[in-house]
This record gives structure tokens, sequence and C-alpha cells, in this order.
């Protein structure tokens, strides 16, 4: 599709005239204000299957020039919505070196540092996530609020190799881990709406599933992932770092966001 970038020209004002769907309804993402939040008691605890990857599978890493994203086998999925989905693919949202503030989802205004999203594919339904990711159940996605504190060893079987991935297109093969180390401790605490994917084509095709409760990385963590990545090409002169790839908060339209736990 045509090009696209988070500011300036092309950003994400000028989505909707190449993406139309990007000016539609139903986008994410939005920000989780109490007065849209309703308890849902019958919300089950989200369980994901064979998340417990071994190290004998390879993984692509590759940076496409919006993010930096981990390619994931469609034999890990979630097992706890009405359709089984399957993983696509992990990347991450964040901000900059010093703007520690860049997830897309925010909580009464509060940004986090940054956001990571298991995207997951209907395969129930769809034989893979490019045939599923324009239809209205064709994926979920897990958000992770991100911030810094304690450093979390799960994220450096990512983040060591990310300066092979530095330039746009370029990909590289990572020895698989346990990726059920990179959510939080608890699954049965989330926010639970309909929206869209956050980058064009901004199709309204996902069951968004935020968890409460953020992850930690450390500061040299969030440092390795906010300034080893550009967006440009190996070649390219002058090069333009990938930072603050997020979407700024889309309008809730009259939204319910359902919540699995009580205030
Ligand atoms: N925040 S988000 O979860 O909405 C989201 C992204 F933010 C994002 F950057 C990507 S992407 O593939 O890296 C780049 C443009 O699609 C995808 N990619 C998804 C959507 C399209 C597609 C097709 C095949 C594999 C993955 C994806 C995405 F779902
Ligand atoms: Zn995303």
């Amino acid at each position: 599709g045509r090009k696209w970038t988070y500011n300036g020209l092309d950003g994400e004002h000028d989505w909707p005239t190449n993406y139309p769907f990007c000016g539609g309804a139903f986008q994410s993402p939005i920000d989780f204000q109490t007065h849209l939040l309703r308890y849902d008691p019958n919300l089950p605890p989200i369980q994901v299957q064979n998340y417990n990857l071994s190290t004998s599978e390879q993984l692509t890493l590759g940076n496409n020039g919006h993010s930096v994203q981990l390619s994931l086998p469609s034999h890990m999925y979630i097992s706890s919505l009405p359709h089984r989905y399957s993983a696509a693919q992990l990347h991450f949202h964040w901000g900059s070196s010093n703007l520690l503030t860049g997830s897309e989802h925010t909580v009464n205004g509060k940004q986090f540092a940054g956001e990571m999203h298991v995207v997951h594919f209907n395969s129930d339904k769809y034989p893979n996530v490019s045939m599923a990711v324009d239809k209205h159940d064709g994926l979920a996605v897990l958000g992770v609020f991100i911030e810094i504190g304690e450093a979390n060893p799960a994220f450096d079987k990512l983040f060591r190799f990310i300066s092979g991935v530095k330039y746009r297109d370029q990909k590289i093969q990572v020895p698989a881990f346990n990726i059920r180390a990179l959510l939080p401790d608890r699954l049965d605490q989330y926010y639970r709406y309909d929206g869209s994917l956050t980058t064009p084509p901004c199709y309204p095709s996902v069951l968004w599933t935020v968890f409460r409760k953020p992850v930690t990385i450390s500061r040299k963590q969030f440092l390795a992932l906010a300034t080893a990545l550009y967006a440009s090409f190996a070649q390219d002169s002058p090069s333009m770092p990938l930072h603050e790839n997020y979407r700024k908060s889309q309008l809730p339209d009259n939204r319910v966001v359902l919540v699995s736990f009580r205030e």
C-alpha cells in the first residue's frame, strides 16, 4: 500500500486520504476513561496455549519501518475466546529516549512508556492473518502496557538482537523462547472492546484485550528498544529514527469498554 508515517507529511491526520477506514468508526486506540467502563463478571481469564516455545524453534525478527515485529508460529493460540485465535506476530509502540510516553491505549489520560501487541487471527474461520485482517471477527490483539522499572530478562531474549534489524526491511532469525514471560502475571484483569488496527489500513477487525497490569522493563532495556531503530532503509540518507510510533487516542463513539475487574 501507499507509504504512511506517524508524523509530518503522510502523518496520521492524512491516513484517511489513502486508507478510508482510518477515518471511520470503531477506531483504536482509545482512552479507557472510567465513565466508559462496565464491569462484566462473565469475562473469563485469558488462556494462552503453546506460548512456551522451544529454543530449537527459530522466529523472524524484522523492522518493517513502522515497528519491530517478531513472527509467531500459529500453533500458539488463545483458547478462551469464542473462536480459536492463532498467533501471527508481536510488535511494539514506544515514545523516544526522553519521551517515556509511547503507549497507544491510555487509562484516564495516563500514557505508559510503551505497549506491546500480540496479534492473533481467527483460525477457525480464516487460513491466515492476511485473509483475516479485514474481517469483522478476524483479529484478536493482546495489549500489554510497558513501564520503566525492574528489568525483565525475558525481553532481552528479543532486545539483544535488535541491532541486527536497525534499518527498514532488515530481518534476522532468532531463537524462540517463552512468549508467556512477556505477558503480565495476571491475565484475568483486562479491558475489552471492539476496535481496529492502529495502523493503516485501520480495518475495524480487532477484538482488543488490554491487560490492566503493566509489565516493567529497565530504562536500559527501554533505551535499547527506543533508540536502536531507523524507519529508513540502510542506504537512505539522512536516516530517520523509528520512534514515537503510536497513534493518538480515537473517539470512543458510544462504545462501552468491558472490564473483568472491579475497581
Ligand atoms: N497495532 S496493531 O496491532 O493494529 C498493528 C500494528 F501497529 C502494526 F504496525 C502492524 S504491522 O504489520 O507491523 C505494519 C502495518 O500493518 C500490524 N500488522 C497486522 C495488521 C495487518 C497484518 C497482516 C499480516 C500480519 C500482521 C498484520 C498491526 F496489527
Ligand atoms: Zn500495535
